[in-house]
């Protein structure tokens, strides 16, 4: 177990505010970890797929009674968005099964679940910000196992935040900004989609706005969408982190039936986040502002 901070003394049955994190050394769990530290945030417990399977139920019993938490999160998912094309029943295991597991064991502890979904829950047929009453309707599967995780949490849990985010990136794991850098070093010349649309997201913001939900203490409970601010295309992105980081590649724009994947992606997942500014009273960093800064770590 990776913690943070030392969790409160175990004490059977009694509250401990204690904040569990699963999926903990993915990319968001990660940041959260990094965020938590720096800004002394405690006690949080960070769970790696090795010691909390989400789809293990007695091993997920066994440590709510262990921790008894005020909060739980849910960054464990099934994110490879091609094989889950040829793993549907993985897929939707990890990412329906996984997430109504944890939200049953909330009810049992009075847990509050901020649970992690996607902008691909969305066709992107519509070219406006969508919003959280726009209807979702997925178009790989993926999108689809995302969407049936949303609506197992809501169904079973009233103490939820769903937050769908979209094209995440950081310093951790594996991300769009560290394809990019790498190929970026190794080759002359790059495609890159440029009729796909949306708006990148640092998880490192996106672990401030969940830590923030979490010590406000906010009952405020729902869906919400949070992005970075702007809109771009995955070629302009892939320019945005060759400018900044002065790679010498040249970047070709090309259209999605150019660059033939297993899973279709939405042509426009912009998310509209008039709901959590105006609920949270928060600033959203702008794209490019946090590009600037997650490039400065990796460099
Ligand atoms: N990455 C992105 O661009 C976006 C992500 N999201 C959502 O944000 C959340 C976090 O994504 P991100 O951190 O980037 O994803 P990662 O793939 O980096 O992390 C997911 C983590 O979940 C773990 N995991 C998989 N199966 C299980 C399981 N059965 N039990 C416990 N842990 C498991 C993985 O472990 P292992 O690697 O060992 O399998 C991995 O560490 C997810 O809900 C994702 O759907 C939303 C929009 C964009
Ligand atoms: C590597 C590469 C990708 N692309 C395109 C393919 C795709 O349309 C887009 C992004 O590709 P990636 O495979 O990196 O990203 P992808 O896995 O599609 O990203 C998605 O992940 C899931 C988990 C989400 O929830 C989404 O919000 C989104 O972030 O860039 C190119 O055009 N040229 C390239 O050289």
């Amino acid at each position: 177990m990776g913690t943070c901070c030392r969790p409160a003394l175990r004490q059977k049955n009694t509250k401990m505010n204690n904040i569990l994190i699963f999926g903990a050394s993915g990319q968001l769990g990660q940041c959260i970890q990094n965020v938590a530290s720096l800004k002394g945030i405690s006690p949080v417990v960070f769970l790696p797929e090795e010691e909390a399977d989400i789809l293990n139920v007695d091993g997920l019993a066994r440590l709510f009674d262990q921790y008894q938490p005020a909060y739980v999160v849910n960054c464990a998912a099934y994110t490879a968005v091609d094989r889950a094309e040829d793993d549907a029943a993985v897929a939707e295991k990890v990412n329906r099964m996984g997430a109504e597991n944890l939200a049953v064991e909330c009810v049992k502890h009075d847990a509050v679940l901020i649970h992690i979904s996607t902008d691909f829950v969305f066709k992107g047929d519509v070219a406006r910000p969508l919003t959280e009453d726009d209807e979702a309707k997925p178009i790989s599967v993926y999108g689809k196992t995302k969407l049936d995780g949303e609506l197992a949490v809501a169904k079973v849990l009233r103490e939820h935040f769903i937050i769908r985010t979209g094209w995440l990136y950081s310093e951790y794991a594996n991300n769009f900004v560290k394809t990019m850098l790498k190929l970026g070093g190794e080759r002359d010349e790059l495609k890159i989609i440029a009729d796909q649309v949306g708006t990148p997201t640092y998880a490192i913001d996106l672990a401030d706005f969940i830590l923030m939900i979490i010590s406000t203490g906010s009952k405020a409970y729902g869906t919400y969408h949070y992005s970075n601010e702007g809109v771009t295309s995955w070629f302009d992105f892939a320019r945005a982190v060759f400018d900044i980081s002065d790679t010498k590649v040249k970047a070709i724009p090309i259209r999605t039936d150019e660059y033939p994947t297993k899973a279709v992606r939405p042509a426009y997942s912009v998310m509209d986040k008039s709901k959590a500014k105006q609920t949270f009273n928060i600033e959203i960093p702008y794209w490019r502002d946090s590009l600037i800064k997650c490039i400065s770590k990796l460099q």
